[in-house]
């Protein structure tokens, strides 16, 4: 192929980089890669000599061989290493050119990557994309922000490489300067909120139902047949199955019992909290990760603190799995709620002007978050894109107000256990507090005013009220 003739080039052929990239060849687009790592790029090479990819070693060749204006997207850590990677890039482009950071990128730095290149008079998109190495290679679910025109510039190779479903890409703009990179931090708050639900419930299956992990797969199996369809219950099902190469053992029980964070969650929750949103499942499923990590700890503590006997807990019998499964249906609703209503907030605090009907739909396929019941959030938001909660929905309040017996039940047989199932018990405890209109803040108010005189509003008469208190 000539020079200057391939139409978008690539940076970081790590897991992402690499699969992105034949999946966009398999488009018929002419693509080349870069990675500082030489082994990367004979990989690439090898991997794709039937395709129109090249790869290459440095990058003054790398973007010698792009059409002009360029488009080149980044796939490398989040960070840093983002930084290095323009600063290296930028003397080589002109302006007219557009980067796309395609990597899990906090937002703030994005903002500040936008300015920086704008004053170059290049375009920067901060794009989530969300998938793994699967979805970069069969069709990912991508969440680009930045400038509108920067956007319907490159918009066909992500529309042609993006999952589908029913005909439709999941891919969509999202709004101005960091909005697709917010979006995707939330999705993945999501996910972290998911994954905690999903593991609890597996806890509760062993612990209290004392099902085997054939009997586990089983009935993930089954319940992805179901309103729980998604993808995570769906790969959750297939590590049950899973065999140990090692010890021909189940593969799940020798796995050491620490989750790992790449910090994605922890900024969802971070950033809910200077918008003053409540989202206390993904702040759980962080905490949960966080306390897992105290392995050493956990077991001094197993040997000194006592809990219920299982065998003379007679409650949980009464707890069924068609039980728990209406239990984790209602995590899951109350976790996306929350997501929702964060996207919702910071799409007015930062001028986003976020879709949440868009949203919802590219995210039924690709992301690792897909799910069926992300077509009635859709319904929803279409029907009212003002809806403050997903809750406040008349589909979506009737399915949460069907199934709240059963996840009492299940909060109920699990504090009896001592099975500790934090995400799922803060459910229908966010649920119960969301439909209160009257919640005991008044005392606090009142404990404000008496030890700072903070003051306080009435119930009774407009206007703002101390108290000297014991008087
Ligand atoms: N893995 C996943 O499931 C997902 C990842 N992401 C995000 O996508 C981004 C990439 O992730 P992933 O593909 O997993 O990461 P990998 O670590 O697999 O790949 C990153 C690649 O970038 C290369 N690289 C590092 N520094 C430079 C540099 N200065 N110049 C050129 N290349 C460089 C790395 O080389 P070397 O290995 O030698 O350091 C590596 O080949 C991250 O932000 C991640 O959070 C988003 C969605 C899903
Ligand atoms: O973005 C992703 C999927 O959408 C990544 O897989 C995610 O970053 C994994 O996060 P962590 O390592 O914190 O569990």
């Amino acid at each position: 192929m000539k020079e200057q003739e391939y139409e978008l080039g690539l940076i970081g052929l790590g897991t992402m980089g690499q699969n992105l990239l034949m999946n966009m060849a398999d488009c018929q687009y002419a693509v080349v890669g870069y990675d500082k790592n030489k082994s990367k790029v004979d990989a690439l090479k090898e991997a794709t000599r039937a395709y129109k990819i090249t790869g290459k070693y440095d990058v003054p060749s790398f973007v010698q061989v792009l059409k002009k204006p360029r488009v080149v997207i980044l796939l490398v850590p989040a960070g840093k290493i983002v930084d290095y990677v323009i600063q290296d890039l930028l003397p080589h482009l002109e302006p007219g050119d557009i980067v796309i950071d395609g990597g899990n990128s906090h937002f703030t730095d994005t903002n500040r990557r936008i300015e920086a290149l704008k004053q170059k008079n290049i375009e920067f998109v901060g794009m989530g994309i969300s998938g793994g190495a699967e979805g970069a290679r069969k069709g990912p679910s991508m969440m680009p922000g930045g400038k509108e025109s920067s956007w319907h510039r490159i918009q066909p190779i992500f529309e042609a490489t993006a999952a589908k479903v029913d005909g439709e890409p999941c891919v969509a703009y999202m709004g101005q300067g960091s909005a697709g990179h917010y979006v995707k931090m939330v999705h993945n708050g999501i996910e972290y909120g998911l994954m905690e639900l999903i593991a609890e419930a597996y806890d509760f299956m062993k612990r209290v139902l004392k099902m085997s992990n054939h009997d586990i797969a089983t009935a993930f199996e089954s319940w992805n047949n179901d309103r729980l369809e998604s993808y995570l219950i769906e790969i959750t099902a297939a590590i049950f199955r899973q065999k140990d190469a090692l010890t021909k053992s189940d593969l799940i029980d020798v796995i050491r019992d620490e989750s790992k964070q790449k910090g994605t969650g922890k900024w969802t929750s971070q950033d809910a909290m200077n918008l003053q949103v409540p989202v206390p499942g993904i702040d759980l499923a962080v905490a949960m990760r966080d306390l897992s990590g105290y392995k050493d700890e956990r077991a001094k503590a197993t040997d000194k603190l006592s809990g219920p006997v299982p065998e003379k807990v007679t409650d949980g019998d009464q707890c069924s799995l068609d039980d728990l499964e209406k239990a984790l249906y209602f995590s899951f609703v109350i976790t996306y709620a929350q997501g929702m209503a964060q996207l919702r907030k910071a799409s007015t605090e930062y001028n986003y002007q976020l879709d949440l009907a868009t949203i919802a739909k590219i995210w039924r396929g690709g992301c690792i978050i897909r799910a069926a019941v992300l077509e009635d959030f859709r319904t929803a938001f279409t029907k009212n894109s003002n809806l403050e909660n997903l809750l406040l929905d008349d589909n979506i309040a009737a399915s949460v107000n069907d199934l709240q017996d059963e996840i009492r039940k299940v909060a109920k047989a699990s504090i009896d256990f001592g099975v500790p199932i934090m995400a799922m018990s803060n459910a229908i405890a966010y649920f119960d507090a969301y439909r209160s209109a009257r919640l005991p803040a008044n005392l606090i108010q009142a404990q404000r005013d008496f030890f700072g005189s903070h003051t306080y509003e009435r119930l009774d008469r407009e206007g703002v009220f101390h108290t000297v208190w014991g008087h």
